[in-house]
């Protein structure tokens, strides 16, 4: 099932429907849940809700998606957006030429999932624009990214038992201000400025999807592609992750984990090429939808 937070152009409170990518249309589920749910209350309560509106969201009136306004599938400051740095081969050899990270410009494999968050008032709808903050970076990038949503929560999670927490899967730019990210040593400044998190469009619930392993994670600036590669070059898959994060932080309902970027960033190109006003930034996932973010 396909989740969405949507609004209409009366700015209206946020309501939760059930899109359909084939048709294009949008079914508003508001009225099958208990007061004032959102997306996160289903994912918590997913047993309960999840056969409901398995069951009664196909007779509800439909609607198309393109006349309503989609929020963050899990709007902001709900849950925790763990993310994973330097999770694929080829992103960490284009990072570690670039010297971002390390001025010895050393490309070895992190031997730890690299695990930093992103501050939730960062998390911005998946086809909103996104501020370039002029005066504060000067070196804006993308980072195309499969993030998984926890389900059920928990602490000391196993490899083995990780996908039993696993409600489903989202997309998320894991924008990020280079010169931020490089001066601060901690990457949250430089992954957190406002707007710099576009999720969405969809929280897509995991029976949806036959393999995650097999999902292509793809990137275009302007319509030029960027970064293109299957989940399985991760090098920490899902399970490691779920399992170090969980060794000693509970895991919520609802937590969201971006499990890392493909290479083919900006600061990969030599010269770099960072974003400018006026930009666009497709990212798509296989079977999650594709989101489109104006840089202004
Ligand atoms: N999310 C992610 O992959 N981050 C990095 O490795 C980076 O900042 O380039």
């Amino acid at each position: 099932m396909k989740l969405v937070t949507f609004t209409d152009a009366t700015g209206a409170a946020p309501r939760v429907g059930v899109a359909d990518d084939g048709t294009g249309e949008v079914r508003d589920v508001s009225e099958l849940l208990p007061a004032g749910a959102g997306v996160l209350e289903v994912i918590e309560d997913w047993s309960t809700l999840g056969p409901v509106l398995a069951e009664r969201a196909p007779s509800l009136a439909a609607r198309p998606l393109d006349s309503v306004r989609l929020l963050a599938p899990i709007p902001r400051p709900r849950r925790n957006v763990f993310c994973v740095g330097k999770n694929y081969r080829a992103h960490v050899a284009e990072f570690g030429r670039s010297g971002y990270d390390r001025p010895d410009r050393s490309e070895d494999l992190p031997e730890h999932p690299v695990v930093f968050s992103k501050a939730t008032t960062a998390v911005t709808g998946p086809f909103d624009d996104v501020l370039a903050h002029a005066g504060v970076t000067s070196e804006l990038d993308y980072e195309a990214e499969l993030a998984v949503i926890i389900g059920r929560g928990g602490r000391g999670i196993s490899r083995e038992a990780a996908f039993e927490h696993v409600w489903g899967y989202t997309i998320v730019d894991d924008v990020t201000a280079r010169d931020l990210q490089r001066r601060h040593s901690q990457w949250l400044l430089g992954k957190s400025l406002d707007t710099h998190c576009p999720m969405g469009p969809y929280a897509v619930s995991a029976d949806e999807i036959a393999d995650v392993s097999a999902l292509q994670v793809e990137s275009s600036v302007n319509g030029e592609p960027r970064q293109s590669a299957p989940v399985k070059d991760l090098i920490f898959d899902i399970p490691e992750l779920v399992a170090t994060i969980s060794a000693g932080i509970t895991l919520e309902p609802g937590d969201v984990i971006a499990t890392g970027t493909p290479a083919g960033v900006g600061i990969g190109f030599d010269p770099p090429r960072f974003l400018a006003p006026g930009d666009v930034v497709e990212i798509s996932v296989t079977g999650l939808g594709r989101q489109r973010s104006r840089i202004v």
